[in-house]
């Protein structure tokens, strides 16, 4: 098989389930907003501040990875400032080759200067709005959904999960808990959950990505998350190929895991892209989904993450379209919409990728 190269994969269809909107910043931009705010970062050059996130998230530690994100999240207080981030993102996306994404932030941390939860949710939606028409002005087509996310620290997840539902025909296209996993269980947010589940919405969580299997037992049978946010961890509950009762209950559920390897390198949850489970959750056919998570903490892009697959594991064209694949079948959109993607873009270009 020849290799496959990067110019390929970024001209390749991709879909992205799993992308931080405040973890995808331009340097350049967090520099401008930054000056425009009166906040102070650790470097003013776009290239190195770039350099600094990347070092910084670097940490072995999901607890010092997240500290990272009080510099983005300092420059996202403003309709203007959220605008324009939302923007970018699906501009660069778009850039990537990405042809669908679901994006997530918690609105609850961009109050503040003052702004309202809807005031923010409806200044990112016009960016994605913005962005996502720009792209298709440059012949690239991008659809654009958001997942609200609550802090799983905080005690807010029951509003931010009514104002989800609310924006349900907005943009908003499912619902998330993020932060430090250790000590912050996500049947603390059981209320929200069973709320969200009445309401027939979608939701994931991030489990098994700092803790262990007990968080993606709640996750999956206390809280009836749609997909796990990693789910890396899984693998603990599988030996020398055998999986237990769990790990049995997530594969035959073709629960979707949404797997993102250069983050998890930094956090410490895997020791390199050649050691990370992906290789073996793909082998044991999980229904894994490849993401970038924070493409500015991890220095990344789908594109770079399936490189870097590629180059660890072997794969080529045809492992690259059984993730898209199953991406866009995890996707939280509407079983037609994602059906066309699959079969109008997906399926065609590779192909072609593959003949
Ligand atoms: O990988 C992650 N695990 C847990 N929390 C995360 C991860 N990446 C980003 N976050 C947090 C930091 C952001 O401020 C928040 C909302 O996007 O979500
Ligand atoms: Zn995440």
């Amino acid at each position: 098989m020849t290799a496959i190269s990067y110019d390929d994969i970024v001209k390749a269809p991709k879909a992205l389930l799993h992308d931080h909107l405040d973890g995808g910043l331009r340097p350049a931009t967090i520099v401008e907003l930054a000056d425009a705010v009166g906040h102070e970062l650790p470097e003013t050059d776009p290239a190195r501040l770039g350099e600094w996130f990347v070092a910084a998230a670097d940490s072995g530690s999901l607890e010092r990875y997240l500290e990272t994100f009080a510099h983005t999240v300092a420059v996202m207080q403003t309709q203007e400032g959220l605008h324009r981030v939302a923007k970018e993102c699906a501009l660069d996306l778009a850039a990537d080759g990405v042809v669908y994404a679901e994006i997530r932030y918690a609105p609850e941390q961009h109050l503040e200067s003052g702004l309202t939860l809807d005031q923010v949710v409806d200044a990112v939606h016009a960016g994605f709005q913005d962005g996502t028409a720009e792209a298709a002005a440059q012949g690239r087509r991008i659809r654009v959904g958001t997942l609200l996310t609550a802090m799983r620290h905080a005690a807010r997840s029951q509003e931010i999960a009514e104002l989800a539902v609310r924006y349900r025909d907005q943009g908003v296209v499912g619902f998330d808990i993020a932060g430090a996993e250790a000590g912050f269980p996500p049947t603390r947010h059981l209320d929200a959950f069973e709320y969200l589940q009445r309401e027939n919405f979608h939701f994931t969580i991030h489990a098994g990505e700092a803790f262990g299997l007990p968080s993606i037992w709640q996750a999956i049978q206390w809280c009836g998350a749609d997909r796990l946010g990693h789910g890396v961890r899984i693998v603990d509950d599988i030996t020398a190929g055998n999986l237990g009762r769990l790990a049995s209950y997530v594969r035959d559920k073709r629960i979707p895991l949404e797997l993102c390897p250069s983050s998890n390198v930094q956090t410490g949850a895997a020791a390199s892209i050649a050691e990370h489970p992906i290789g073996l959750l793909k082998d044991l056919r999980f229904r894994v989904t490849v993401n970038t998570d924070n493409r500015l903490m991890s220095g990344t892009s789908m594109s770079k993450e399936m490189a870097l697959l590629c180059e660890a594991f072997g794969w080529g064209w045809g492992e690259l379209q059984w993730l898209t694949i199953n991406a866009m079948k995890s996707a939280f959109i509407p079983y037609d919409e994602r059906l066309a993607i699959i079969n109008d873009e997906i399926k065609p270009a590779y192909a072609k990728l593959l003949a």
